[in-house]
This record gives C-alpha cells, structure tokens and sequence, in this order.
C-alpha cells in the first residue's frame, strides 16, 4: 500500500486541498508541515507569522477531529526532514501544492530532483490558485502584461469543480517524531500581537464562516461599497487566502452558484475581477519574478529617491498630518490590515509624496500586514508607484485630502483610527490646520501638539514628485 507524505506548506486546509485529496485515495497518508530554514527569513513579518502560529494549532486540532490523525510539525532544512521522516515511516510518495515564489520554486526544484533520484514518486497540484499561471499565454505564447486580457483569457478557462474534504484518512500505525508549534517561535517576543485575536480567527473554520457572513451580507452590495472603508464591505479574507484556509476554487464555485440565481450580478462579478487581480499577482511573480525586489519598468532605477528617515517613521507611526493616511496607518498598527483604497492612498503618500523608495513601504507592510502575500504586496506597491506593468500612471497623484473627502465623507473612519480629531467637524476633519483656531481650541485641538501639522504641502509634493518623474520619462 502507498504511504504518501502530504507536505503543506501555504495551504492550511482540509477542503479542495488536492494533494491531501489525490493521497487519501491512494493509501494511507503522512502530513507535515516544515518551517524551513532555508526559506523563513524572506516569507513572513511578525502579524503574519502570529497568523501561522495559530492556523497551525486550527489545522491540527482539525486533522485530529475529523480523522483521529497527528499533524506533524518539523522545522529545519525541509529535505533533510523529508527524507528524515520517510526513512522512519516507510513512506514512498510525496505529494504537494505548488507555491509560487521565487525562493520556493528553487527549492522546490532542488527537493524533486533530489527525492526522484531514490526513487520517490512525487507529485504537485495548483491548488492555491484558479488557474495554472504557467499555462497562460497570449496569442504570441508570451506572458500577459495587461490585467484586463488576462482577465477576459481567465474567464474563457474552465475552472474544475473543489474537491471535498477527505471523508476518511488512513494514518499510520508509527508514532512520528513531531513538536510543539510553540516550538517553532512564531510568536513575537514583545507580545503586541494579543489584540489581533480581536479581529480574526485563523484556521479554516474561521475562514469558511467569515466567507459563508460575506455571502449573505454584503457580497449583493460588494461593488457599491468597496471603496468606502467605513463600511467594511470588503470580505477580509486576504489573510485566509494568503494562508491558503480556503481555497480560491471554493470561493469561485460559491460565487457561481450565486450567479446561477441572478447571472450577470454586477456586485458579484466585482467580487470575481478581485480574485483575478490575485491570480494576475501570482502570475506576475512567476513571469516576472524580479517584481518584489526592482522595478519592473527599468526607468524607475534613476529614480531621484529621498530616503528621509524622519518622514519614514512619520508615515509608519501615522503621524504625517493627513487625516486619511494616518488614520490607515493606525488601523495597519492596531488590527494587521488596511482598507484596499486606504492602502492606495498611503502607498502612493509615501511614494509620491515623501518620494521614499517603494521598497521601505512594502516592506513596512510586510512586517505588519497579517495577510501579507509576496505576490499582491509586490503587484499593489509597483501598480502605485507606476513601476509596474499594468500600473497607475506615474502623474496621477492620490490627493489625501480629496480622497478622504470623497471615499470617508463624514469622517467616520478617520475618527477610528485617530481619535484625538473625534470632535473636530466636517469638513475639517479632512484638513485639520485649515480649521479656524477658535474652533480648534473649542474641540481640544493643538495642532503640532495634540495632532500634527501635515508634514509636507500638498501642492508643494505633487509638483517635485512630477519633476522627478520628468527627470526619468
Ligand atoms: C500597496 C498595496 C499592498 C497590498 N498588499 C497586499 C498583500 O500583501 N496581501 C494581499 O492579500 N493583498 C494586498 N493588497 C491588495 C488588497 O488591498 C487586499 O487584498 C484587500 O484589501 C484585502 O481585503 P479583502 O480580503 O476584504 O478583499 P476583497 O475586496 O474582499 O477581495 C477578495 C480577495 O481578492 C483579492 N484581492 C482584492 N483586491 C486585490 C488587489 N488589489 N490585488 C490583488 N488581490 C486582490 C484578495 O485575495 C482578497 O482577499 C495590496 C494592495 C496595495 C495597494
């Protein structure tokens, strides 16, 4: 009988999970998951890795729960380990889903070429994304550049009903050397991170429910809503998927069966042209894998860049004087994430504004944001920089303070996330140091003191970051 190690890695779940599916039907089954030596240094900041910990505690708790099976955890060199624990088992295949990035597809490499050549029988699924990016190609057989013909090519794939979760799983008779996931030190030393349980649930148990909430609540006024971060619209799954808890055929088939009541559903499909921006992230970073490191447009490397320190910190504290970008800011610090248009605005602050290099603002965000993804985090800051393929033209300047007026009208989330402008009315909410002092000495306002003054002009910004992007035209 086949014994097959099923290793996970960014795909922390039981349903449509199609190694462990494929493994199950074959024989009895071994899953590990390995933090890797070779590999944890690039993959993850602190909110993230807080996510890891405790995705790992769900998904064992699951695997224990529904199959009376051990998830073993290892960390170390992850082909030593596989080796390790198919020598001590008797194991003969391994099987796994395809991860993307770079560091990971090297690694990958090296582990397949070395366990084929003792004769282990390997395989690999694409099952953390709709399509497989290596697949795809335009007319010429070259990679897409441009997001809508990728979008309009995906839509012409088919895409394959999700697999179940396994009914039954047939572990094995050998206890397994295993340890704690405590033992891995995901955990920051300094434990900020107790307020993240506040606002999510890792594991894939949380996953589903905050899908099944979004279908019945919001995704029928998704399209609407989306771009105004008071009210929350979005379906905050980022950090599931980002982890793999639920899987994007899932969600896909979901939606389908939600068009299949009311087809052509603009809301819905909003929510499906999201989903291919994710896919599109991931197949930048396969065909374009330099995408989290350089400029994908090579003017952008005699880019006039300031790396004023100060501003830096200012921006990362949410102290640059803008309502709207501080309030973001905050809102990253306190619960691991930021509001998609929010995050725009901040990106494109730092970028344009400050003129600081677009690789301090990634990563800031990689360190703070729990669903950070390599892949979207690269494609968000280039598309705000202008830097990348498909990206927002380098003179279309977010203006922080029209962006508040427009997308937070009555200031609702930026007095959330900074407080000490709660009592200052509309519309100076947007634009404090425009605010008669009077009336700022009336609501308990010291600007400089209590909030600052915004650390640079707005016109004065636009302008330079203009110059600046004439010197590389
Ligand atoms: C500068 C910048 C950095 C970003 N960094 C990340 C990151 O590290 N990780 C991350 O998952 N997303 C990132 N995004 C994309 C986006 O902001 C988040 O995916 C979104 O805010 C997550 O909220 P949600 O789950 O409610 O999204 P929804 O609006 O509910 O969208 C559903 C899903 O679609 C995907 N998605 C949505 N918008 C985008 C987008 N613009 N690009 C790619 N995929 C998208 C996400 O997986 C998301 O969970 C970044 C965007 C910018 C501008």
């Amino acid at each position: 009988m086949q014994k097959t190690i099923v290793w996970f890695r960014k795909d922390l779940r039981l349903h449509d999970h199609q190694a462990l599916w494929e493994a199950s039907q074959n024989g009895s089954v071994i899953p590990i998951f390995i933090w890797p030596h070779e590999e944890h240094h690039l993959l993850s900041g602190e909110a993230s890795l807080w996510w890891l910990h405790h995705s790992l505690l769900a998904l064992q708790e699951e695997f224990k729960e529904h199959y009376g099976v051990d998830l073993i955890i290892r960390k170390g060199n992850s082909l030593d380990i596989l080796i390790e624990v198919m020598e001590d088992t008797g194991a003969n295949a391994l099987y796994f889903n395809e991860r993307y990035e770079p560091f990971a597809i090297k690694r990958d490499h090296y582990v397949i070429e070395s366990l084929n050549k003792i004769g282990v029988d390997i395989r690999t699924f694409h099952s953390n994304l709709l399509y497989n990016p290596f697949t795809i190609a335009n007319l010429s057989g070259d990679p897409y550049k441009v997001f809508t013909p990728f979008w309009k090519r995906c839509l012409n794939e088919s895409i394959s009903r999700p697999l179940p979760r396994p009914s039954l799983l047939n572990g094995i008779d050998k206890v397994v050397s295993t340890i704690e996931v405590a033992e891995l030190g995901l955990l920051p030393t300094i434990r900020w991170d107790e307020k993240l349980h506040c606002y999510w649930q890792p594991g894939e148990k949380g996953a589903i429910s905050v899908w099944e909430l979004f279908i019945q609540k919001d995704l029928h006024s998704y399209k609407t809503g989306r771009d105004y971060p008071s009210l929350q619209a979005g379906s905050r799954l980022s950090p599931h998927l980002a982890w793999g808890e639920i899987s994007p055929r899932a969600m896909w088939y979901s939606l389908e069966m939600e068009q299949s009541h009311i087809p052509m559903n603009e809301q819905i499909e909003a929510y499906k042209r999201q989903l291919i921006w994710r896919e599109f992230g991931y197949y930048q970073l396969v065909h374009f894998p330099t995408i989290s490191k350089a400029p994908l447009r090579p003017a952008f490397e005699h880019f006039p860049w300031d790396e004023n320190q100060d501003n830096l910190l200012k921006w990362q504290k949410g102290e640059t004087g803008y309502p709207l970008v501080d309030a973001g800011m905050r809102e990253l610090w306190e619960t691991g994430t930021m509001h998609n248009r929010v995050r725009m605005v901040v990106a494109s602050f730092l970028v344009k504004h400050l003129l600081i290099p677009w690789t301090y603002g990634a990563k800031w965000f990689q360190h703070t944001l729990v669903d950070f993804d390599l892949a979207n985090n690269s494609m968000g800051w280039q598309w705000v920089t202008g830097s990348g393929l498909d990206s927002a033209p380098y003179f279309r300047i977010f203006n922080p303070i029209t962006q508040g007026e427009k997308f937070d009208r009555d200031g609702e989330y930026i007095r959330k996330w900074v407080p000490e402008l709660t009592k200052l009315p509309n519309p100076y909410i947007h634009r404090p140091w425009t605010a008669p002092s009077e009336l700022l000495k009336s609501v308990g306002i010291k600007l400089n003191e209590t909030y600052p003054l915004p650390i640079i002009d707005h016109d004065f910004a636009r302008k330079r970051a203009l110059a600046a992007y004439d010197k590389i035209k």
